[in-house]
C-alpha cells in the first residue's frame, strides 16, 4: 500500500572516471566520465523505505542538474505519496510546469533530466511499497490506471487518451502469456560494450571474441569522425561476427544532414540494421530525409537517446523520421513520459529498441521494455533492447543477462538504488576517488 508523506528530497553529484579507459567515448563525446545526479527520497511513513532515482550525465555539468533537482524539490517536500500516484498526470504537469522554472526549459535540457531523476525516484519508492519490481507494478495495473499516469498535453494530434485505451485493453489478449515467456526467456539485447570508439584494433577484436563466446549475436559500433577508419573498423567487426549477425551503426549526431547520407552509403557493404544518431537530435527534417534515402539501401534510422520529450518523438513518427525508436529512462520525464512514447510508437508501428548502458540506465530501462512487451506491443520482431557492460557491480540489484537477454528483475523497486560505499567514494569532488584523481592528475581540472 502506497503511504507516508515526503519528508526529505537528498541529492548528490556522483561521477566515475570512465573517460580514463576511453568507456562510452564516441564522435561527439570522446572523454565521458559516467555520472549522475542521484536522488534520495524520504517519507514519514516509518517503514524504512527510501526512493531512490537518477539522471544520466557525462561529468561535467552534474552540478547543473543538482541544482535543478533543489529548485524541483519544493514541489516535492511535504507531498502525500497517495496524493502523487493516485492522481500522478498532474503531479507530473505540477513539475514540468512551474510558472518560472518551465522558463528554462521547458521539458527540456538540465530542469527535464532533474524531473526525471525525482520521478525515477518516487516510481521507485511507490514499487517498493507495493512490494513489486517496477515492471510488474505497471503489467498489474488496469488501463485506466496507467493512463493515469500520463500527460497527454500537446500529443493529443497524434494519440488521443481514447485510442491509448484502446491500445491497452486490445494488448491484454496473451499478457500473461507474455508474462511467463519473459520470466523464462528474458527480453533480446544487443551489445555496445566491444567498439566505443577510443577503443583500439586489438581491444575491439579482444571484447567481440568474448562477446561472441558469451552469445552475443548484436553488435553496436560507434563511427562518424574519420570515414577511412569507420571502414575499417566496420570491416573488422564485420568479419568476427560473419554475416549472420546483427551491426548497428551509431554516429551519435556528428554529421550534416546530406553528409549523413553520403556517410552511411560508403558503409552499407558491411549491411548494418541502422545508423543511429546521424544528425542533430532536433532535426525532424533531416532524420526524415536521412530515411528516405537510405530505405532503398535497408539501412533505418534510429534516435531518441537525446529526444528532450514526447513532442519530439511524435514529430519523428509523424514525419517517418526513424525506423527505430529509442526511449531512454532518464532523459524523458520518467516512467510517465516513457509511457506515452510507447504507446505513440505502439500506434505509428514503430519498434522500440532503448537506450541503455551509462550509469544505470540498463537497470532502469529493463523494466520499461519488459513492460512494453507484455501490455502493449506484444511483438519481439525487430527489438532489441541496449546493453553495456560497466558500472554494474555499483548497483545494489544489478541486471541480470543470460544468453544475450535481460532476465526480469525479482526485487522490489525500479533497480536505481547505488551501493552506500559507492556513492560515497565517488561523490564529486569529495569522494576519495576523486580526490586521488584531483590531486594527482591535472586532466581532470579542465
Ligand atoms: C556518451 C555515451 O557513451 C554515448 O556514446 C552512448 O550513450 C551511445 O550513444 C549509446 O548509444 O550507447
Ligand atoms: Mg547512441
Amino acid at each position: 500500500m502506497v503511504r507516508g508523506r515526503i519528508t526529505a528530497v537528498a541529492v548528490s553529484d556522483v561521477r566515475f572516471p570512465t573517460s580514463l579507459g576511453h568507456h562510452g567515448s564516441d564522435a561527439m563525446h570522446p572523454d565521458p566520465d559516467y555520472s549522475a545526479a542521484y536522488v534520495v527520497i524520504e517519507t514519514d511513513a516509518h517503514d524504512g523505505l527510501k526512493g531512490y532515482g537518477l539522471t544520466f550525465t557525462l561529468g561535467k555539468g552534474t552540478e547543473v542538474v543538482v541544482c535543478a533537482v533543489n529548485a524541483l524539490s519544493t514541489h516535492v517536500v511535504h507531498k502525500d505519496m497517495e496524493e502523487i500516484v493516485s492522481n500522478f498526470r498532474n503531479f507530473y504537469r505540477q513539475l514540468t510546469s512551474d510558472g518560472q522554472l518551465r522558463w528554462i526549459g521547458p521539458e527540456k535540457g538540465a530542469v527535464h533530466l532533474a524531473t526525471a531523476a525525482i520521478l525515477n525516484a518516487v516510481w521507485d519508492l511507490w514499487a517498493k511499497q507495493e512490494e513489486k519490481p517496477l515492471w510488474k507494478l505497471l503489467v498489474d495495473m488496469d488501463p485506466k490506471q496507467l493512463l493515469s499516469c500520463i500527460d497527454f498535453r500537446y500529443i493529443t494530434d497524434a494519440l488521443t487518451e481514447e485510442e491509448a485505451y484502446e491500445i491497452l485493453v486490445n494488448s491484454l489478449l496473451g499478457k500473461k502469456e507474455r508474462e511467463e515467456q519473459m520470466l523464462t526467456h528474458g527480453y533480446p539485447a544487443y551489445t555496445t560494450s566491444c567498439a566505443w570508439l577510443g577503443y583500439s584494433d586489438q581491444q575491439l577484436k579482444q571484447l567481440c571474441t568474448k562477446a561472441l563466446k558469451d552469445g552475443w549475436t548484436r553488435f553496436k559500433v560507434k563511427v562518424g569522425a574519420d570515414l577511412q577508419d569507420d571502414i575499417h573498423r566496420c570491416r573488422l567487426i564485420r568479419e568476427m561476427i560473419g554475416p549472420g549477425n546483427i551491426l548497428m551503426l551509431d554516429a551519435n549526431q556528428r554529421w550534416e544532414v546530406k553528409e549523413a547520407i553520403e556517410w552511411v552509403t560508403k558503409l552499407a557493404e558491411f549491411k548494418p540494421l541502422w545508423i543511429e544518431e546521424p544528425t542533430s537530435p532536433d532535426d525532424i527534417l533531416g532524420h526524415a530525409a536521412i530515411s528516405k534515402a537510405l530505405a532503398p539501401l535497408g539501412i533505418g534510422v534510429a534516435t531518441g537517446e537525446q529526444c528532450h520529450n514526447k513532442v519530439i518523438f511524435k514529430q519523428l513518427l509523424q514525419a517517418k523520421a526513424l525506423s527505430y525508436l529509442q526511449i531512454d529512462s532518464c532523459r524523458l520525464g520518467s516512467v510517465n513520459e516513457n509511457l506515452a512514447v510507447l504507446l505513440m510508437a505502439k500506434k505509428f508501428q514503430i519498434p522500440v529498441c532503448p537506450h541503455a548502458g551509462g550509469v544505470g540506465l540498463c537497470e532502469l530501462v529493463q523494466h520499461l521494455i519488459l513492460f512494453d512487451y507484455i501490455a502493449i506491443s506484444g511483438n519481439l520482431e525487430n527489438r532489441m533492447c541496449e546493453y553495456v557492460d560497466h558500472l554494474h557491480e555499483h548497483f545494489k540489484y544489478p541486471v541480470i543477462i543470460r544468453k544475450a537477454c535481460y532476465m526480469p528483475p525479482q526485487h522490489a523497486g525500479y533497480s536505481t538504488e547505488m551501493k552506500e560505499d559507492s556513492t560515497r567514494k565517488y561523490q564529486f569532488p569529495q569522494g576519495e576517488v576523486w580526490q586521488k584523481l584531483l590531486s594527482g592528475h591535472k586532466i581532470y581540472l579542465h
